[in-house]
């Protein structure tokens, strides 16, 4: 960690859906810092609340206690007009597992790449049209789908579009949530190997995932999340080779490319048994 300002930095953040008797907190006591430049996982089952702890900080969702802090701006305290003015800023992007949801089903290819500039409103239309073609050439797409709808494209092709998308406003930090689990395994890896490639010293990416495996090899740390609460960060490596909380270390036991699958499998049991009695 630098002495440089985090670009997002998380105190303390609660977070509850529905109200009264029906309210239930799925976010507890969660603090985290991102530097500049980081690439870091952010890896949990289903329902632990890694959703939900992204779309706070993309302000979806409301939190009921703690603060967001991004680039030393205190996202909680923004009012309406100010959250928009954020937004089109760019400056914080995100992709979602299905890129049908980063997409406009009506918009081309090249719409869709160029919105979040023609919503910034600071380049002229000529100077738009080579931004698009300069991104779409960097996630190794043709000019030749500029024309085209999401609905004529691969899905590859389309989280190619949408990553493409989210980086064309040159932003701090990018939020990928599942971005390679709709994709075959070729494409998982090439995507993969196109974010890494594509993350430079200016841009942190926070990779959300159920599968610490799939983004260990590109992650610099890695952040546990367990039933809403975060109970282990570390180094990538560290994770790894010396896992203290016991839910880490069945993450650990359940990601074969990580350790052999054999001794895996050996140790799971008896990791579940350990984190059911906890
Ligand atoms: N809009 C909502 N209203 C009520 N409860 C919700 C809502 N969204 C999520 N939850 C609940 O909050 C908890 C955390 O869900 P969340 O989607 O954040 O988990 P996740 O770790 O991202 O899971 P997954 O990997 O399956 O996407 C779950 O118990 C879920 O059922």
């Amino acid at each position: 960690m630098t002495a440089q300002t985090p670009i997002l930095s998380i105190h303390d953040l609660q977070v509850s859906y529905g109200r009264g008797s029906r309210e239930k907190q799925v976010i507890f006591d969660a603090s985290l810092e991102i530097a500049t430049g980081e690439v870091i996982g952010l890896i949990g089952e289903t329902g632990s609340g890694k959703s939900t702890l992204a779309r706070t900080v993309l302000g979806l969702v409301k939190a009921s206690g703690g603060r967001v802090e991004f680039d030393g701006t205190d996202l909680s305290r923004l009012k309406p007009a100010q959250w928009r003015e954020f937004r089109r800023s760019g400056v914080l992007q995100y992709v979602f597992q299905d890129p049908q949801r980063s997409l406009d089903p009506e918009f081309t290819v090249e719409q869709s790449i160029a919105e979040p500039l023609v919503t910034q409103g600071r380049l002229s239309s000529a100077e738009i049209a080579a931004k698009v073609r300069e991104y779409l050439a960097r996630v190794h797409l043709d000019e030749s789908l500029l024309s085209r709808l999401p609905g004529q494209i691969s899905g590859g092709q389309r989280q190619r579009v949408a990553i493409a998308r989210a980086l064309v406003s040159e932003p701090k930090l990018l939020i990928l949530d599942e971005p390679v689990s709709a994709l075959d395994s070729a494409n998982r890896v090439q995507i993969l190997e196109l974010l890494q490639s594509l993350a430079g010293p200016s841009v942190s990416l926070l990779f959300i995932s159920h599968d610490l495996g799939s983004v260990a090899g590109i992650t610099d740390r890695v952040v546990v999340l367990y039933r809403g609460r975060i109970v282990e960060v570390n180094s990538t490596d560290a994770i790894i080779n010396a896992p203290h909380h016991a839910y880490t270390r069945l993450l650990v036991g359940s990601a074969p490319t990580l350790t052999g699958a054999a001794s895996a499998r050996a140790t799971r049991e008896e990791l579940r048994a350990k984190i059911a009695a906890d």
